[in-house]
């Protein structure tokens, strides 16, 4: 479904990506881990389009992204959640639902969406602002639910929050699988990436180092917590 060769990115004369290559195919969910600062959130920013310096190759259903921009790789089908969610604050739960523009047919209803998080069925008439940082992360991947995207990449969607906070999110991200959505999840928890995907890559310094199906990472736990160092 997406197959990413040898893609570098600057952030102006700073070369941050060397030749990244993976793929992810229809269904699955494959996982970035590695350290802070490895090339895990440029990646996913290159692939939206977002990085003004990029080369190499992003094939999406068979179409060149290398040189898209946003609004293009958002039509295409990908949905993105960033790091800091980008929930407006000025907006209400039911309006920062709606934003996004629906790309293709076959996105999920308002009503399933209810279903499925019903937190934010209670709190549709609250401020984007109002909300528990769990809540703001449901609202962020809910979003991209509705619009049609088939690939949703998740940047860290646990980060900062509790325990049971982050189980339910897991809980939410195998139902979005189950429903037959593709997920490109960047994360640092390893063992919440480890509940959820089929494989995961190692990235250390722009580029992937490791490609570790999720049935061997128990046998191979020691020495990735070593590289990664937790
Ligand atoms: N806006 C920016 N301008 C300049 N350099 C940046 C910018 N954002 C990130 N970098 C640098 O690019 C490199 C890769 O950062 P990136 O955010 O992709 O890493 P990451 O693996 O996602 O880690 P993190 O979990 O810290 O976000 C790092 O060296 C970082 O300092």
């Amino acid at each position: 479904m997406l197959e990413v060769s040898g893609l570098n990115a600057w952030y102006d004369e700073s070369h941050v990506l060397h030749g990244m290559e993976f793929e992810v195919r229809e269904g699955e969910c494959v996982t970035l881990l590695g350290r802070n600062g490895a090339g895990k959130s440029t990646t996913l920013k290159s692939i939206m389009g977002l990085m003004a310096r990029r080369t190499g190759s992003i094939r999406f259903r068979g179409a060149e992204l290398i040189a898209a921009r946003p609004d293009r790789v958002g039509r295409a089908g990908i949905g993105f959640c960033p790091e800091d969610r980008g929930i407006f604050a000025g907006l209400s739960v039911a309006e920062n639902l709606m934003l996004p523009p629906v790309v293709a047919p076959g996105g999920m209803s308002i009503a399933d969406i209810h279903d499925l998080f019903p937190n934010l069925a209670e709190r549709a008439g609250s401020p984007g602002t109002k909300l528990s940082g769990g809540e703001q992360q449901m609202l962020a991947i809910a979003r991209i639910l509705r619009t049609g995207a088939k690939l949703l990449l998740l940047d860290e969607p646990t980060e900062g929050l509790a325990p049971v906070i982050v189980q339910q999110i897991g809980r939410m991200i195998l139902e979005i699988k189950r429903r037959g959505f593709t997920v490109l999840l960047v994360e640092q928890n390893f063992r919440f990436a480890s509940r959820l995907a089929d494989r995961h890559y190692l990235v250390e310094h722009g580029r992937v180092v490791d490609m570790i199906p999720n049935h061997e990472l128990p046998a191979r736990a020691e020495a990735l917590h070593r590289r990664l160092g937790i």
